[in-house]
């Protein structure tokens, strides 16, 4: 059976893509973006209004309320505004699937039980959140029967770099990370780094570094430490986001390094996160768990 054929223009209208092989229109996933105005946020925007199968529906941010999002994020104007934060009520009325999450530490729970809550499946960015956090997600998706995913790295670089440190860890124990950030980052040590130690201590146990007798002249100077990993963190203006998983052993030494130049990075890895998410029914965590 053949639906009605619909105009182009109908289709943008009533959020439906392009048609189906076999000739039914496809329903677009709906997405509203938490963070809008922001560096993450501007970059997911450019990018979803390409795609033929996801539609913007709503955008929010706590700077530039009220503005056109075109005008925000270097686009012809789009007819839809910023607008403020939201509760349940308010998120409802854009009746989202997906909400994309690149705010800040401080925001990301509020807004991700808000959106699981307005039956909303989030799809989080935002790095910050502690195992504590993470399981109040968990428990409320559960309750209320919403997906939800959260990815520290939704570039696949990135994600290659934490793989190949988790096997070279099985051959060379010591190990310390390097991460490189701008200027503008909140939350350090960065969610790639903290993953990093995290996937390296699954097959290294904890054990002490150095010598057992060191001591830091300046508190810090051997930086944060995960099960015995030492984490630094660089903040400085011109740089994105760079690790090194730099590993020591007899002789010789291993050094395993990401480098992401531009924002456009995470793209496809964003994009591939929303169209997988929205059929959800449960928190998921990391990227990894969507490909092959
Ligand atoms: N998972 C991944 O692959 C990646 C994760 N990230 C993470 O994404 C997050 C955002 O990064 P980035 O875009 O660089 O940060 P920005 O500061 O550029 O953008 C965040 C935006 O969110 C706004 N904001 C804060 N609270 C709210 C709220 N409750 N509702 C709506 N908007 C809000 C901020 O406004 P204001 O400034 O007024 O607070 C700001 O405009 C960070 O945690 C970062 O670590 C970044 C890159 C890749
Ligand atoms: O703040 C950033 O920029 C980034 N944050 C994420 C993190 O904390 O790991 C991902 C990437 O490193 C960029």
């Amino acid at each position: 059976m053949k639906g009605k054929a619909l105009t182009p223009d109908c289709i943008q209208q009533r959020g439906f893509a392009l048609l189906s092989q076999e000739g039914f229109p496809l329903k677009k996933i709906r997405v509203f973006v938490a963070g809008a105005s922001g560096k993450m946020g501007q970059e997911v925007i450019r990018t979803l209004v390409k795609e033929d199968d996801l539609i913007l529906v709503g955008a929010s941010d706590t700077r530039q309320q009220g503005m056109d999002v075109g005008f925000v994020v270097g686009l012809p104007r789009m007819g839809l505004d910023i607008s403020g934060p939201f509760d349940v009520e308010s998120l409802r009325t854009f009746q989202a699937d997906v909400l994309v999450d690149f705010t800040n530490p401080q925001s990301v729970l509020k807004n991700a039980k808000t959106a699981i809550l307005a039956g909303v499946v989030p799809v989080i960015g935002t790095t910050g959140l502690d195992e504590a956090e993470l399981e109040e997600i968990r428990t409320l998706a559960v309750k209320e029967s919403v997906g939800a995913f959260i990815a520290p790295n939704f570039s696949i670089g990135a994600l290659l770099m934490m793989r190949f440190a988790r096997e070279a860890a099985k051959y060379f124990p010591h190990v310390d990370i390097l991460e490189l950030h701008h200027d503008q980052k909140l939350d350090a040590p960065s969610g790639t780094a903290i993953k990093t130690a995290e996937l390296i201590s699954e097959v290294r146990p904890p054990m002490v570094q150095g010598h057992p007798n060191e001591y830091e002249k300046i508190p810090g100077a051997r930086g944060a430490d995960l099960g015995g990993i030492h984490i630094h963190s660089v903040r400085l203006p011109g740089l994105i986001a760079h690790q090194e998983v730099l590993f020591g052993g007899l002789g010789q030494a291993l050094t395993i390094r990401h480098d992401a130049y531009t924002r456009e990075t995470y793209m496809p890895g964003i994009m591939l996160a929303i169209r997988k998410a929205a059929d959800l029914t449960e928190l998921v965590v990391g990227l990894e768990n969507f490909l092959d």
